[in-house]
Formats: C-alpha cells, sequence, structure tokens
C-alpha cells in the first residue's frame, strides 16, 4: 500500500493488511486447534464493528468434523462518540438458541470492557457449554472492567481506531487497515 492511499483523517497506520492478515491467520489457527473435539460450534459477530474480521477469520477455521454456525447481534454503546456512553444496547439479538453449544464471540475491540462484559453475562444466561471470546484489539488501559478473552489479536495504545470494520461517527469501516483517527476530527 503506498503512503498516497492513506485517508487524511488517518494520522497512523498502527497495522498494515498484511501484518492484520499473519495476526488473523494465526488466531484462525489456534481456534482450530482448540475446537477440533466440538460439536458444535457457533461464532457469534457483534456488529458492526467485527464484520470485516468475522468474514476474515472464519475462512481460517477449519473444523471437518464440527457443526460450525454463523450468528450476528448488533450492539451499540458509542455512537458519534469516542468513549462509551455506558449504555450498551443490543439492536439485534441471536436467531437460535444457544443451549448446550460452544459459543465463540468475535469482536473488533474491547476498549473499557463493558460491551463484552454485558454480552458475556446475557450469553451465559443462555446455558451454552462453554463460553469464549476472540478480539481483534484490546485497549489495556482503557479497562474499566475485568473481562476474560481467550484470543487476543494485538494490544494498542490509547488512541481511537479506525478502520478494517472500525468506525468513528459510521465512517471509516472501509479502510483496509486499522488506523489512528486524526485528534482535530473528534476534538472540539
Ligand atoms: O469495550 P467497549 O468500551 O464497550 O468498546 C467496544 C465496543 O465498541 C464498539 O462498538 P460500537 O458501540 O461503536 O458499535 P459498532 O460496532 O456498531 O461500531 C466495538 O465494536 C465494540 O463492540
Ligand atoms: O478505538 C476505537 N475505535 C472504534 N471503535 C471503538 N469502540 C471502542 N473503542 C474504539
Ligand atoms: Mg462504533
Amino acid at each position: 500500500m503506498s503512503t498516497t492511499e492513506i485517508h487524511p483523517n488517518v494520522n497512523r497506520v498502527i497495522f498494515t493488511e498484511t501484518q492484520i492478515k499473519e495476526k488473523v491467520a494465526e488466531l484462525a489457527q489456534q481456534i482450530t486447534r482448540d475446537y477440533k473435539d466440538s460439536k458444535n460450534l457457533v461464532l457469534i459477530g457483534i456488529l458492526k464493528g467485527s464484520f470485516v474480521f468475522m468474514s476474515d477469520l472464519v475462512r481460517g477455521i477449519h473444523l471437518p468434523n464440527t457443526n460450525v454456525s454463523l450468528e450476528f447481534m448488533s450492539i451499540s454503546s458509542y455512537g458519534a462518540e469516542t468513549s462509551s456512553s455506558g449504555i450498551i444496547r443490543i439492536i439485534m439479538d441471536l436467531r437460535t438458541s444457544i443451549e448446550g453449544k460452544d459459543v465463540l464471540i468475535i469482536e473488533d475491540i474491547i476498549d473499557s470492557g463493558l460491551t463484552l462484559k454485558h454480552l458475556i453475562e446475557l450469553l451465559q444466561s443462555r446455558k451454552p457449554k462453554s463460553l469464549e471470546s476472540a478480539i481483534l484489539l484490546r485497549k489495556k488501559e482503557g479497562l474499566k472492567t475485568e473481562v476474560p478473552v481467550k484470543y487476543i489479536g494485538f494490544d494498542i495504545p490509547m488512541v481511537f481506531i479506525i478502520g478494517y470494520g472500525l468506525d468513528f461517527a459510521e465512517n471509516y469501516r472501509e479502510l483496509p487497515y486499522l488506523g489512528e483517527l486524526k485528534e482535530e476530527c473528534y476534538k472540539k
């Protein structure tokens, strides 16, 4: 990717397409290894942010002896801000039961941790056989609550990230890399 293709509102590229591809392949291999004896694995993508990560990740998972199904939930708490509103809204819930199944939540980012914490409590009450999560990005210093995460892509600094599915006020999801949004785009 040449520098001329970088969006003008991106301060710097944090991870390139190649770096992301390698990391996603690594995560997919770990998941393949860990779930080889699973009967039913439900991968739950959390929209909208996870849609790119989910689509790349699932194509690296090879489990010929497992019923692998994909489900989606849509959850929102950020709106047009760069910090969590603290109000976790479920916009769209699962269509099927997860009772007795192995469940893996697929998320783009964990920042305050509030979304994942809420989600784990909700899904645990539906009695899955197991419940884990695969998260591409984690802002360790942003965490306001303890949340267990089994698969982590990258730990990142406290900057606002866009691209590869992540947005600011619904823009930039289409960028193929992960970049830092310029402060002047959100600081008044
Ligand atoms: O750890 P937290 O502080 O809760 O932040 C993480 C959540 O925030 C983002 O969702 P957002 O509310 O922006 O919805 P979106 O995925 O539709 O962009 C992101 O996709 C995670 O779901
Ligand atoms: O840094 C971020 N970028 C995009 N969405 C987010 N949701 C939580 N943190 C972020
Ligand atoms: Mg968002």
